[in-house]
């Protein structure tokens, strides 16, 4: 959930991070009923944003500023058709969130102040939004792990009915003496979700992290029949998920820190 930074506006203590142009095309210009829309999900620090922009650049750039939940538009070619992909990358996922009750009922429960749950909108809408769903854990930390299938019935709630074209992705896989998760671990989860497993590296490997995200479009472009989103979710319309307005997000959690302030000024 970050993105690389144009190193124009960086000041020189910051000269670790380089521009990686994501060129984007205009929205007007889209492949008519040929969209596929992906959402990243996972914990923090998976390499979520490191996935999207190896797939989408080829590049790994190994740090990224702290983002905004950006979406990246892109034609692609998938089995010899043009193929409008947006790929929305997600914000905030990762906070201090709680997974509560992992077991036995599975929900997100992210911090309750506005930050959370802030995010906790925008993680919900860009679920309602997309129609193929990469989830992300990093091999090297099994908590990564484990966040994964509350998150995917996060998503069954939104999309109760049919099939949720997913795949499960366990990155780093360069680094594999600090592994936690063993692969057939990935294989069985990937395998109970009704998705395919892709152990790969954003950092060492671009063909690895191709292949997942191809997969994942044909899987979108074969459940939608060659419509589009909106086909299989019976004209149900919801509008592109907003990147954060840091602003507004900065405003709100004032506000709420302010509150709680004078509540417990009032206390004493
Ligand atoms: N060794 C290794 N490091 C990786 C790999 N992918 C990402 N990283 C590193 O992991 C860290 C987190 O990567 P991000 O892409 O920012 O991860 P994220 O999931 O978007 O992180 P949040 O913004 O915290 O949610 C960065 O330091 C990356 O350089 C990988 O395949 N191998």
């Amino acid at each position: 959930m970050r993105l690389p930074v144009d190193p124009t506006t960086m000041n020189s203590g910051s000269s670790n991070f380089l521009l990686v142009p994501i060129q984007e095309y205009p929205v007007l210009d889209c492949v008519p009923n040929k969209n596929v829309k992906i959402v990243v999900l996972g914990a923090s620090n998976v390499g979520k944003t490191a996935l999207i922009v190896r797939f989408l650049t080829k590049r790994f750039i190994g740090d990224y500023e702290a983002n905004t939940g950006a979406l990246y538009s892109r034609k692609i070619n998938l089995d010899g058709e043009q193929v409008s992909l947006q790929v929305q990358d997600t914000p905030c996922v990762s906070l201090q969130g709680v997974w509560c009750h992992l077991e036995h009922s599975p929900c997100i429960s992210l911090q309750d102040d506005a930050e959370g749950l802030y995010c906790q909108e925008q993680i919900n809408r860009s679920i309602y939004w997309a129609d193929g769903y990469v989830l992300v854990f990093s091999i090297t930390d099994h908590s990564s792990y484990r966040t994964i299938q509350p998150l995917y019935q996060h998503v069954r709630r939104i999309h109760p009915a049919g099939n949720i074209p997913v795949i499960l992705v366990g990155n780093k896989s360069d680094l594999l003496r600090a592994r936690q998760v063993p692969a057939d671990e990935g294989e069985t989860l990937a395998a109970s979700l009704g998705g395919a497993y892709f152990e790969v590296s954003a950092r060492e490997n671009h063909e690895g992290v191709h292949s997942a995200f191809l997969h994942l479009c044909g899987e979108v472009s074969r459940a939608l029949g060659g419509g589009n989103g909106e086909k299989r979710r019976g004209g149900l319309h919801l509008a592109r998920p907003k990147s954060p307005n840091m602003q507004e997000l900065k405003r709100r959690f004032r506000q709420v820190l302010s509150s709680k302030g004078k509540s417990s000024a009032t206390t004493l």
